[in-house]
C-alpha cells in the first residue's frame, strides 16, 4: 500500500494539537524538558504575558491610539550597567554563532557572556540569550538575539564584541540570514559526537555567501561519545574548512572559551572604518514596546548616529527623532552615539508599525545618504493555512497582532481571509509548520487571542481552460473542475544526512512520499548523504518525524524549493452532515485520494463529538463520494449518571461540558473541534506506519 500524501496538513491549538503539529516539524528538533519556568514566569510578569498585557496597555506612554498595545517579547529587558565600552572601529568584532540544531549555540553564548563579565553570576541562568517564554519552554531558539561584550584580550587591548545568537531550525533560517549580514565573521559550532550535520552545511553555505570569517569549534568534547578528530576530519572534507586550528570547547563545562574569545579578536576582521561617510544602518530587527513604540534593531554600516538627530527611514520616507539609543548587552544601555561597525537599538515614539520594517535603511535627515543598503531577500513562505479568531469580535485586534508579530518576525505573511464556514480571517504564510505553530502560539500568549487554525497547504499554482494561471494558497482558490486544466505543486531538493545502516529503510520512505531519487555519497566511512526531488508537501507533513523513527534519531534534512511540477492532483472535499466544510478540505495526489479520504473521514468520526442526530461524513473528488463513516447519535447526556446527585456535582459537569465545548467553530449544526483540522497530519502518520 502507498502511504497516503496530501497537501495539506492541519494544525489546532490543542495541546496535542500542537505537538503533533511539532512532531511534524520540517527539520530536526529535538525537543529538550522543560527549563525551569524561571524566567518564563518573571518575564511574563515583567512583560505583561496574557494577564499583565493590558495592564501595560493602561500604562502606556506612547500614544497609539489606533492600535491595540502589546507587551514587548520578553528578552529585551530594560536598565542594566553602563558597561558598554566605546572603542575604536578596529576594536570591534561582530560575529554569530551559527550550528545545526542543539549543538550548543546558545549554551556557547551563556560562557562568552560569563566570561566577559556581561552577566552577573547571580543573574545566569541556562541558554540565557533565549529569553521568551516559548524558546525556554521549548528548549529552542527561535529569535536571533544580540549581546555586546567587553573584552580585554591578551593584547591588552579592550574589544567590544557584538555577539548574535542564532536559531539552527530550518524554519527560522531568514532569522540566520539576516544576523549573518549584519556580521564579519562567525563561529561554527558543531557537536564533537556527532559531526557534521543538514543545518551546519546550510548555515556554512549562508556563512560563505556573506564572506564572512568561518571559525570552527568543536563543542561536547566532555561527552564520552564526542571524536573530534573524525569530526574535524569530517568538516574537512565535506565542507572544506580547515580545522588545524579550530577549537575544542565544552560550552558546558567552559572548555576552551578564552581561546574562542582570542580567536574570535585575531582572526574575525574589524568592520571597515566608515565613519566620515553619511549614515546608513540596517534594520535588521525590530519588536514593538508598549511603552516606547517600534523598537528597531540595526547595524551601522556607514556614517555615525547620534541621540537626539532627525532619522530618515530610506524605504518609507517616514522622519523621527531618535529619542533613545542604545545598545543591548544583553540588557539594553543607552548610548550617546553609534559609528559605522556597531550594532545597537534606536527608539523614537514610531507608532506605525508599518513605517520601520526590517530591511529598510536609517539615513540622517540632514545629511542623507544617495542610496538605500540592498536590504533583505524576501522570506519566501512554504506554508499556508488561515487564522481565524473563534471570537469574531477579535477580528481587529487580530490584525493589530500580526502586524506587530510581523515586525519582530519578518518572515510572516498573511492578508485577510473571508470563509464562509469559520468568518474573518487572515490567510497566513509561514516558512514551515514549526514556524506556523509558533506564530500561532504567540499570537495567543502575547495578545490574549484564541484562534483556529486551518488545514495548512503549500503554495499550488493550477491553469483554467482558458490558460490563466492561478496561485492557489487555499485549496478554496481552486477554479471549479469543469474549468480547470492543470495543477502544478512546488518541488524540493531534499538531502538528508545519515548513517549508512539506516539508508535503505530511509529510500523506501522517501519513495513512499513521491520522492525521485538523484544521488547519494558517502560523507565519511559511516556516514551517507541522500539527495531526493520531492514535493514540498510531502516534506511539511510528517516527513521529517517518520525520518527521525527510521533512523532513530540520526538523520537530519534540508531542503530547498526548485520549482513547480504538473502532477495529477485533485481536490478532496469533506462533506459533514451533507455540508461542505471547506477549512478541511485538501489538493492530493490521485494516487492517494482514496487512502486519504478513508482514513480522513475514519478520524473525522473518531474526532467530532456526538450529536442528538446521526452525522454522516463523507470526502469526495467532485461529486464521486471516495470514503464515508457516519457518527451515531448521542443518547446519554452527561448528567445522566448524576441522578438524585448533588447539585454542585450537576453544575461541575455542566461546566465541564461547556468548557470542552468552548473552543469548537461551530459548522452548519455540528461543532468541528480544532482537533479536527490536525486530522490529516495523523493520517500520514497512521498509514506509513501501515507500510512499514
Ligand atoms: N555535554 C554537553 N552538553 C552540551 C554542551 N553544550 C551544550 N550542551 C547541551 O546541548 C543541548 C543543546 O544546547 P543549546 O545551547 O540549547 O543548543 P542550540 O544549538 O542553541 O539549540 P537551538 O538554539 O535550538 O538550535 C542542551 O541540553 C545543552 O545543555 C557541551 O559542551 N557538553
Amino acid at each position: 500500500m502507498r502511504c497516503a500524501t496530501t497537501a495539506a496538513a492541519v494544525s489546532a491549538p490543542s495541546t496535542s494539537g500542537r505537538q503533533q503539529a511539532h512532531n511534524a516539524a520540517v527539520a530536526p528538533c529535538r525537543l529538550r524538558p522543560r527549563q525551569q519556568p524561571f524566567l518564563g514566569e518573571a518575564s511574563a510578569l515583567r512583560q505583561g504575558g496574557r494577564s499583565s498585557g493590558k495592564r501595560q496597555q493602561r500604562a502606556a506612554a506612547v500614544n497609539v491610539a489606533e492600535q491595540q498595545q502589546a507587551p514587548a517579547p520578553p528578552r529585551k529587558q530594560q536598565g542594566g550597567s553602563s558597561k558598554v565600552v566605546k572603542v575604536p572601529p578596529e576594536r570591534v568584532r561582530n560575529f554569530s554563532i551559527i550550528a545545526h540544531i542543539d549543538h550548543g549555540k546558545s549554551t556557547l553564548a551563556d560562557q562568552l557572556l560569563i566570561k566577559t563579565d556581561t552577566v552577573e553570576n547571580r543573574e545566569m541562568q541556562a541558554q540565557y540569550l533565549d529569553g521568551m517564554d516559548l524558546e525556554r519552554e521549548r528548549g529552542i531558539t527561535i529569535k536571533l538575539n544580540t549581546a555586546r561584550m567587553k573584552y580585554v584580550a591578551k593584547d591588552g587591548q579592550t574589544y567590544a564584541l557584538n555577539l548574535i545568537d542564532t536559531p539552527g531550525h530550518v524554519d527560522f533560517s531568514y532569522e540566520v540570514s539576516r544576523s549573518l549580514a549584519a556580521c564579519e565573521g562567525c563561529l561554527l559550532v558543531v557537536d564533537a559526537s556527532q559531526g557534521v550535520e543538514a543545518q551546519t552545511l546550510a548555515n556554512v553555505y549562508l556563512a560563505l555567501e556573506n564572506d564572512l570569517e568561518i571559525i570552527p569549534v568543536l563543542n561536547k568534547i566532555d561527552l564520552p561519545g564526542a571524536d573530534p578528530d573524525r569530526v574535524k576530519r569530517e568538516i574537512e572534507e565535506v565542507i572544506g574548512l580547515d580545522c588545524s586550528n579550530a577549537i575544542m570547547a565544552s560550552a558546558k563545562q567552559g572548555i576552551g572559551i578564552e581561546e574562542i574569545l582570542e580567536a574570535v579578536v585575531e582572526r574575525i576582521p574589524p568592520p571597515k572604518d566608515a565613519r566620515s561617510e553619511p549614515l546608513r544602518a540596517l534594520i535588521f530587527d525590530s519588536y514593538y514596546d508598549a511603552y516606547k513604540g517600534v523598537i528597531v534593531q540595526f547595524r551601522v554600516m556607514d556614517g555615525e548616529l547620534r541621540r537626539g538627530e532627525l532619522v530618515k527611514f530610506m524605504n518609507t520616507g517616514c522622519e523621527y527623532d531618535v529619542t533613545e539609543l542604545g545598545v543591548l548587552s544583553p540588557k539594553s544601555v543607552e548610548v550617546e552615539s553609534l559609528y559605522a561597525g556597531e550594532v545597537g537599538y534606536l527608539a523614537a515614539s514610531i507608532k506605525q508599525v508599518a513605517d520601520a520594517r526590517v530591511g529598510d535603511t536609517i539615513t540622517l535627515k540632514r545629511q542623507p545618504a544617495a542610496e538605500a543598503l540592498p536590504g533583505y531577500t524576501e522570506a519566501m513562505p512554504m506554508v499556508f493555512c488561515g487564522l481565524f479568531p473563534t471570537d469574531a469580535d477579535q477580528y481587529p485586534e487580530l490584525r493589530e497582532a500580526l502586524l506587530k508579530l510581523q515586525l519582530n518576525d519578518a518572515a510572516l505573511k498573511f492578508e485577510p481571509e473571508v470563509s464562509s464556514a469559520m468568518g474573518f480571517g487572515f490567510r497566513c504564510g509561514f516558512l514551515g509548520l514549526l514556524h506556523m505553530e509558533i506564530v500561532q502560539e504567540r499570537l495567543e500568549r502575547e495578545y490574549d487571542l484564541a484562534l483556529i487554525a486551518t488545514a495548512p497547504t503549500v503554495v499550488f499554482k493550477a491553469i483554467d481552460t482558458a490558460g490563466k494561471e492561478h496561485i492557489v494558497d487555499c485549496p478554496s482558490k481552486l477554479p471549479p473542475a469543469n474549468r480547470l486544466e492543470s495543477i502544478s505543486e512546488p518541488y524540493v531538493r531534499l538531502e538528508i544526512i545519515t548513517p549508512k545502516d539506516y539508508v535503505g529503510s530511509i529510500m523506501e520512505l522517501a519513495q513512499q512520499r513521491r520522492g525521485e531519487y538523484v544521488d547519494m555519497q558517502y560523507l565519511t566511512e559511516t556516514r551517507t548523504t541522500l539527495v531526493y526531488n520531492m514535493p514540498l508537501a510531502e516534506v511539511v507533513t510528517d516527513f521529517f518525524d517518520a525520518l527521525k523513527s527510521r533512523s532513530r534519531g540520526y538523520a537530519s534534512m534540508e531542503y530547498s524549493l526548485t520549482g513547480y511540477r504538473e502532477n495529477d492532483l485533485v481536490l478532496l472535499d469533506v462533506k459533514i452532515n451533507a455540508e461542505m466544510v471547506e477549512p478541511l478540505a485538501a489538493i492530493v495526489h490521485r494516487d492517494n485520494a482514496y487512502y486519504v479520504g478513508k482514513a480522513l473521514v475514519k478520524k473525522l468520526k473518531e474526532l467530532i463529538p456526538r450529536q442528538q442526530f446521526r452525522v454522516p461524513i463523507q470526502a469526495a473528488i467532485g461529486s464521486r463520494v471516495v470514503a464515508s463513516e457516519s457518527i451515531p447519535a448521542l443518547r446519554k447526556d452527561v448528567l445522566a449518571k448524576c441522578y438524585g446527585g448533588d447539585i454542585s456535582r450537576k453544575k461541575k459537569l455542566l461546566k465541564k461540558q461547556a468548557a470542552g465545548k468552548k473552543r469548537m467553530k461551530s459548522l452548519g449544526r455540528v461543532d468541528v473541534p480544532q482537533e479536527a483540522f490536525m486530522a490529516v497530519l495523523s493520517i500520514n502518520q497512521a498509514t506509513t506506519s501501515t507500510d512499514d
